[in-house]
């Protein structure tokens, strides 16, 4: 990788007698979206902690472009997106913008970033009467507003709807379009699934997985369900053939490893018209994690 925004190398955070991130390396890119993911505990805030420079590291090292965390240009440069966002209640969501706006030396359009997260109508109200997922855009307004060469995102999409959340992501795209490195904390795996490039799994403060999806899918050689329909009273005929499980009256299903699944592709399509239709459904990323997540897996 050449551009990469944000370099953690051989990380190693201890508390006490605990060891809760050990020799974590993570690039991320300019532009690219990258998914953390573990189990409560595996480290992931503590991560984002020591990127921050709000945590001291026990070894290793991390930049912001060539920047330390904590120092000046590491701050101007990233943007962080707390869980439970807050802010201060008596201050409008223009005001509390605005105040963000100077603290950083920058001249922005903030209704247009208002705008932009959708709190147009929101702007001139009170913080304190905002709900959860309008806090959260005015967040992302803040994000935006630095326009960032690291963002880091815990997760973002908490406690919000579904129609919030597709809004959420599009923005994030927009950040990562403009050239924004966006590193996402979470445990909504099926919406990071679709969301990011690239998945990074801690478990007890040790990266278990760090690929695109489709990569850790051929390592970790899960099987691709494909579900065969046959023709009027032929699905024992099939189940048979194919060394597959009935699962009603016309469906069998068949689970291949990604070396075996051509040649029971080829299988199935070679009994011509006793068969109807085949469903093919590639392991998901609920499955992976589960995978790398486990213990004793690597
Ligand atoms: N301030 C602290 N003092 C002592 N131990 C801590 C502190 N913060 C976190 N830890 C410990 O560090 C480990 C990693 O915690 P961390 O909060 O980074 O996990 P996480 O992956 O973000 O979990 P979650 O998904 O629950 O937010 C845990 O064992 C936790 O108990």
């Amino acid at each position: 990788m050449t551009d990469s925004a944000l370099t953690i190398e051989h990380v190693r955070k201890d508390r006490g007698k605990t060891t809760v991130l050990d020799d974590v390396s993570l690039r991320v890119a300019s532009g690219e979206r990258v998914a953390l993911l573990g189990h409560n505990g595996a480290g992931k805030s503590t991560l984002i902690k020591t990127i921050l420079g709000l945590t001291p590291l026990t070894d290793g090292q991390i930049r912001i472009g060539d920047a330390k965390p904590g120092s000046a240009v590491a701050r101007r440069t990233t943007a962080y997106l707390p869980e439970a966002v807050s802010f201060h209640p008596a201050l409008t969501g223009r005001e509390q913008l605005q105040l963000f706006a100077r603290l950083d030396g920058q001249k922005a359009d903030v209704p247009g970033l208002l705008d932009r997260v959708g709190l147009r109508d929101a702007m001139d109200r009170r913080i304190g009467a905002y709900s959860k997922g309008m806090r959260q855009r005015l967040g992302l307004a803040q994000v935006l507003l630095g326009n960032p060469k690291v963002a880091l995102l815990d997760e973002p999409t908490s406690g919000l709807d579904p129609i919030s959340r597709q809004d959420l992501y599009a923005i994030i795209d927009e950040l990562a379009a403009n050239g924004t490195a966006v590193l996402i904390a979470s445990h909504a795996l099926t919406e990071v699934e679709a969301q990011t490039d690239r998945i990074a799994i801690l478990r007890k403060g040790v990266k278990v997985a760090d690929d695109t999806l489709q990569n850790l899918s051929a390592q970790a050689g899960l099987p691709t369900r494909l579900r065969i329909r046959a023709s009027g009273d032929n699905a024992d005929q099939v189940a048979e053939a194919t060394g597959g499980t009935r699962i009603n009256g016309v469906a069998v299903e068949i689970l291949c490893t990604p070396d075996r699944k051509m040649d029971a592709l080829r299988r199935v399509a070679a009994m011509g018209e006793v068969i109807t239709d085949i469903e093919m459904t590639p392991p998901r990323l609920e499955d992976l994690y589960r995978h790398y997540a486990r213990e004793g897996a690597q």
